[in-house]
């Protein structure tokens, strides 16, 4: 697609991102949940954002049911489409951080490539990589959506962990298998981490 070069945004006049961390009292970041399916992204983003909650943060979740079924509903899981994927919810996620919300992503996002797209669209400083690394055997088994079982019988193409590649991130923010850690260990671990990051100081 051709790039619209008649475009002139005008920022100066508009409200600052502090200023609506102010208003929220609350600092807002990105935390960006990556790993295989079944691995527990969305029960770890679902539990976190509800404690958070709890604790007067303003939050909001994007995962594959509210952008895959909208926004995405036109994308499939080529590379190219997945890189579409995430660069799409990169930057919608920018403009969620923009707003002061703390912001949560639970998406596959199964290669480094992609990973360090939505980074660079988003902001290093504010992208806190949670690399969900319980292993692809615990997930096969979980199977919650009996995917991996279609996957093996080769009804799904390109499926990450069987026939498509997942890359594990080098230097994650953090890192939990929900193999070894209980749902409630692992949602201390992710509060006691992001804690300083989203604390308002005056
Ligand atoms: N081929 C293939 N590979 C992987 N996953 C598949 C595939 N086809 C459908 N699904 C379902 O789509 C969910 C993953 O979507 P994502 O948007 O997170 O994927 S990606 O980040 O673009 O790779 C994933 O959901 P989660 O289980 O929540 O991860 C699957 O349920
Ligand atoms: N410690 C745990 N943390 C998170 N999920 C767990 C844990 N133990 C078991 N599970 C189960 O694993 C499954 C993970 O599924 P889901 O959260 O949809 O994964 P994903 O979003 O990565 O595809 C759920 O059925 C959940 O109940």
């Amino acid at each position: 697609m051709e790039k619209n070069t008649n475009i002139y945004p005008i920022f100066e006049q508009m409200l600052q991102r502090s200023d609506r961390e102010q208003l929220l009292r609350q600092k807002s970041v990105m935390i960006w949940f990556t790993g295989l399916s079944g691995s527990g992204k969305s029960t770890l983003a679902i539990a976190l954002e509800r404690e958070l909650y709890k604790r007067g943060f303003l939050t909001r979740i994007l995962d594959g049911d509210n952008i895959r079924s909208g926004i995405n509903n036109n994308l499939g899981f080529s590379e190219a489409d997945r890189t579409e994927n995430i660069r799409r919810i990169a930057e919608v996620s920018k403009l969620f951080v923009d707003c002061g919300i703390v912001t949560i992503a639970a998406f596959i996002s199964p290669t480094r490539a992609i990973r360090q797209m939505a980074r660079e669209i988003i902001g290093k400083d504010d992208f806190l990589e949670v690399y969900v690394s319980t292993p692809l055997e615990e997930c096969e088994k979980r199977d919650v959506k009996g995917l991996y079982k279609k996957a093996r019988k080769g009804e799904i193409r390109d499926f990450t962990g069987i026939s498509a590649p997942f890359e594990a991130p080098l230097h994650p923010f953090l890192e939990i298998d929900t193999s070894c850690h209980s749902l409630e260990e692992s949602v201390k671990i992710l509060l006691e981490a992001i804690e300083a990051k989203i604390k308002f100081v005056p």
